[in-house]
């Protein structure tokens, strides 16, 4: 546990917090926005148990890290861990007996034997239950998990939303025609996967279509549409396609993936798709509104035009995102949702796939509990098990899962896939004995300084090469050689951090030509926020550049279509030598070298490994202790969401 260390200027202390949220603060439990939230809140309705006030805390910490709700077993765990840990200063005896003692306004006394006196976990839901907070809508206790009010709406709106559509008949298909044209479309025995997923996804009003890098998805979505445009054909009317995707790059890529599956496609097939296929991110899909980040033009009052909504990438969707998306569909819009629910969930509360998955496949609805206000301990609700790799049991479920790898080399494949399982001798051994300079390489290194040494040849290489096109003004060039290799971190800082990274490969490129840093040619960027006036989104990737005229630009975009801006006009980007992992999801590059954090990082965890993994297209290198790759495929990530077990 690591402990906020003392320092009155470190912004994660709350300098005015009192009481046991200042202690839950100072043990590093808890920061400071987590400690204002609460505060203001428990003061706003008066709320004076202690126990709630905490619980309180570490709901808003919970959604902070990507959980929609509090599991009272891990709040029991997270405390408990805390009494027993190192720090001493710590005070919730009181949390026990929810009394305040005399004495102390803030209802605080030291001793931290209490921590362990914690009332059971029915105790604790029941006494939040009936706080003050509960009955003012602050806090909502279901299903044995505690919510912050507004996760709690969407995840039923989404569960509505879910089983009112399907409970909607699609419209009916003309039989003879689809098996035709599944025959056409998907031909002979390697296709089967993909025809069946058309097949789940023409009967039903919303399909999940999930699977791994290279399984096909595309082509299963290509496919699907140009079958439902020769469906209709019959009515006169061509449906209104949108595709989309959560972030711009992934929305890029979407729409080369369509129009690359054309390809294989017949003549007729291809005209009926048509060539102008355009992708947007989900925002702009929902039309942006000035005034607020979560809500949208489109809604219940103002929905969709679309008949057929497509969205890739599905797994970086949030809770808030995904109920804003179903409320804007009209009731008989097709929704396909598209992606690979072991990647990395959404960077906001929610792992809305792989609970869509889960809860689908495993199908168990409703579950025990379902109905009673509080339900049955929702143990499960954490996002602690791999979503189901077997087929959906229920001839209900929505889920059409594509297992079979077409791109990857057997190798990455191979790797992927032991990490993906959580095998982590296989993973070890898969790396033993890859063939040298193969596409699957590890090295070995216990300090940073190592890597260092081991990694410079390969990254100032692709640097120079960057930099050579840039100062030629070869935009083209220059796009196409940033996807050639990408320098993927689990953490932002520390040794093994993006912005150490950074420093290093501008330190070598100064040794090695005359770079000096910052705006300077050939640097790589990163967007890091939406500027629509730009037409730039959080996560594009680009390189500043020399125009003819001497000018520096920043060119993003892809290779074909290189969008070029002025140097100056560019305010949120950051140097991209390096990226975190979770920067790089929805984008892939040809070559990827993965920096292992040591073992005990918390960010390590499966699901970024095997993100990291499948960025790569033709190579991966991971670099690192054989520990670090052990505990990231060991430890899951821990998010609790309650939304697998409503749907
Ligand atoms: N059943 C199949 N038989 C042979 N080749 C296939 C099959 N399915 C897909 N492919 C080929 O594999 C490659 C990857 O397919 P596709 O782009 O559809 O996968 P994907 O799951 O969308 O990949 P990703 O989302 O990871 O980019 C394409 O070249 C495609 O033509």
């Amino acid at each position: 546990m690591t402990t906020v260390e003392q320092d009155r200027y470190d912004r994660r202390l709350a300098l005015g917090a009192t009481g046991d949220l200042a202690d839950l603060n100072a043990a590093g439990i808890i920061e400071a926005a987590d400690v204002h939230v609460a505060t203001r809140l428990a003061q706003l309705v008066d709320e004076h148990d202690p126990l709630v006030r905490v619980t309180l805390a570490l709901v808003v910490r919970a959604a902070r890290e990507g959980s929609t709700c509090l599991e009272p077993e891990h709040a029991h765990e997270l405390l408990t861990e805390t009494a027993t840990g190192e720090e001493d200063d710590l005070s919730v005896d009181v949390l026990a007996s929810g009394a305040s003692p005399a004495g102390n306004s803030t209802g605080d006394v030291a001793t931290k034997d209490a921590w362990t006196d914690l009332p059971p976990a029915d105790e604790w839901l029941q006494r939040v239950a009936d706080s003050a907070l509960t009955a003012a809508g602050v806090l909502r206790v279901e299903h044995g998990l505690v919510y912050l009010d507004r996760y709690h709406r969407e995840e039923v709106q989404v569960a509505e939303d879910l089983a009112r559509r399907a409970a909607t008949p699609a419209p009916a298909v003309d039989e003879a025609k689809l098996a035709a044209g599944l025959q056409r479309v998907f031909p002979g025995a390697s296709w089967t996967e993909q025809s069946d997923a058309v097949r789940t996804a023409v009967t039903r009003l919303t399909t999940v279509l999930a699977g791994g890098p290279g399984t096909g998805k595309t082509s299963t979505v290509a496919g699907l549409l140009t079958l439902l445009l020769e469906q209709a054909e019959a009515t006169g009317r061509r449906p209104r396609i949108a595709l989309a995707a959560p972030t711009g790059k992934a929305a890029a890529r979407l729409r080369e993936s369509v129009i690359e599956s054309l390809a294989r496609l017949s003549p007729q097939d291809r005209e009926r798709l048509g060539t102008d296929i355009e992708a947007v991110t989900v925002h702009r899909l929902l039309g942006w509104r000035p005034d607020s980040g979560n809500r949208f033009r489109r809604g219940r009052g103002n929905p969709l035009p679309h008949d057929i909504v497509v969205v890739d990438e599905a797994s970086m969707l949030s809770l808030t995102l995904t109920a804003r998306l179903l409320e804007a569909l009209r009731p008989n819009t097709r929704l396909l949702l598209v992606g690979d629910p072991d990647q990395l969930a959404s960077v906001e509360a929610g792992a809305v796939l792989a609970d869509l998955v889960a809860g689908y496949g495993e199908g168990g609805s409703p579950r025990d509990g379902e109905g009673d206000a509080l339900g049955s301990h929702a143990t499960s609700g954490w996002y602690d098990e791999a979503p189901s790799k077997e087929a959906p049991k229920r001839g209900s479920s929505p889920v059409a899962r594509l297992e079979t790898s077409h791109r990857f080399g057997a190798e990455i494949g191979a790797l992927a896939e032991a990490v993906r399982v959580g095998d982590a001798d296989r993973a070890l051994s898969t790396l033993a004995s890859a063939t040298p300079g193969g596409p699957v390489q590890h090295i070995h290194v216990d300090h940073v300084l190592e890597a260092d040494e081991a990694l410079r040849p390969r990254l100032l290489e692709h640097a120079l090469r960057l930099r050579r096109l840039a100062l030629d003004g070869e935009y083209a060039a220059a796009l196409h050689e940033l996807g050639e290799h990408r320098l993927l971190c689990a953490h932002r800082d520390g040794p093994w951090g993006v912005g150490p990274w950074n420093d290093r490969v501008e330190r070598w490129l100064g040794e090695a030509t005359d770079y000096h840093g910052r705006q300077q040619v050939g640097r790589p960027l990163l967007v890091t926020a939406n500027d629509r006036g730009l037409g730039l989104f959080n996560g594009d990737a680009g390189v500043m550049s020399l125009r003819r005229d001497g000018r520096v630009v920043g060119v993003f975009g892809e290779p074909g279509a290189p969008q070029v801006h002025a140097a100056t006009s560019l305010a949120d980007v950051d140097t991209a030598h390096a990226m975190t992992i979770h920067k790089s999801q929805g984008s892939q590059a040809t070559s990827v070298t993965v920096l292992l954090p040591d073992a005990d990082s918390r960010l390590l965890t499966r699901e970024l490994l095997y993100t990291a993994i499948t960025r790569a297209q033709k190579s991966v290198l991971l670099v690192g202790s054989q520990e670090a790759i052990r505990a990231a495929i060991t430890r899951r990530t821990q998010r609790a969401t309650g939304l697998r077990h409503r749907v």
